[in-house]
């Protein structure tokens, strides 16, 4: 089973994604997609090798946003790749059966397509506005995930679903309830000053139901 938390990157410069995911990693994180967006294939490759590194010291899975090459070339556990990314099907092809693939839905019909292309995971989204990413496809909000899951439900679709977009500690609840998997997140997690009784919150409510 994949953990419930996965931490998306932030910083635009190869020091500050260091730090943030460092301080993620020290708090618990176990779960890193690093997301390092319109930089130099030199600095985007510098970073992946760190964050690589860094995740093997910590024991954490490390899948590599949008760019399934980089993720080969430094041999991370996997990728995510959005709507208007490499194919879900070629990148398959491409990485093979071991390996994570992620891609993003907005739509039943999205993940009825990914499914059907051997992906791994779904982050489906936005929740709500998020500054985080610009041009974002239309906002889900809670009632949007109960339609999807249900429809799911309904048609027998099974496939982690990780909700994302603008989600903060007092959503993680209600989103769970809808019977999603986990979440995705970046800037809660990264303008945290508390950030290990972050996680340890956001790990209580995700794993609540979960019986060991
Ligand atoms: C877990 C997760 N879900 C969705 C996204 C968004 O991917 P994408 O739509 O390709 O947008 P960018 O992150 O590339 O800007 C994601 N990264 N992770
Ligand atoms: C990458 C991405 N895709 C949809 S929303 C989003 C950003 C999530 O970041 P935050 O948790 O800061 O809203
Ligand atoms: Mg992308």
């Amino acid at each position: 089973m994949y953990n419930k938390l996965q931490y998306i990157s932030q910083g635009e410069t190869i020091e500050k994604q260091l730090y943030n995911i460092h301080l993620a990693l020290d708090a618990g994180c176990d779960w890193v997609q690093m997301r390092f967006k319109n930089q130099t294939a030199k600095d985007t490759f510098a970073l992946a090798e760190a964050v690589k590194f860094l995740c093997e010291e910590y024991l954490a899975n490390f899948i590599v946003n949008d760019n399934l090459y980089l993720a080969q070339q430094v041999a991370a556990d996997g990728v995510h790749l959005g709507l208007s990314d490499m194919k879900i099907a070629e990148a398959r092809a491409i990485l093979g059966s071991t390996k994570i693939i992620g891609g993003t839905a907005n739509t039943y019909e999205d993940i009825v397509n990914h499914v059907r292309n051997s992906c791994d995971y779904i982050g489906l989204g936005p929740f709500r506005f998020t500054e985080t990413k610009e041009k974002l496809s239309p906002i889900l909000g809670l009632s949007g995930y109960y339609d999807i899951v249900e429809k799911m439900k309904n048609n027998k679709i099974q496939i982690p679903i990780y909700a994302i977009g603008g989600i903060t500690l007092k959503d993680i609840s209600p989103l769970m309830e809808t019977g999603i998997h986990g979440i995705a997140v970046s800037g809660m997690i990264t303008i945290s000053d508390q950030k290990e009784k972050l996680i340890q919150q956001l790990n209580e409510k995700l794993y609540a139901n979960v019986i060991v």
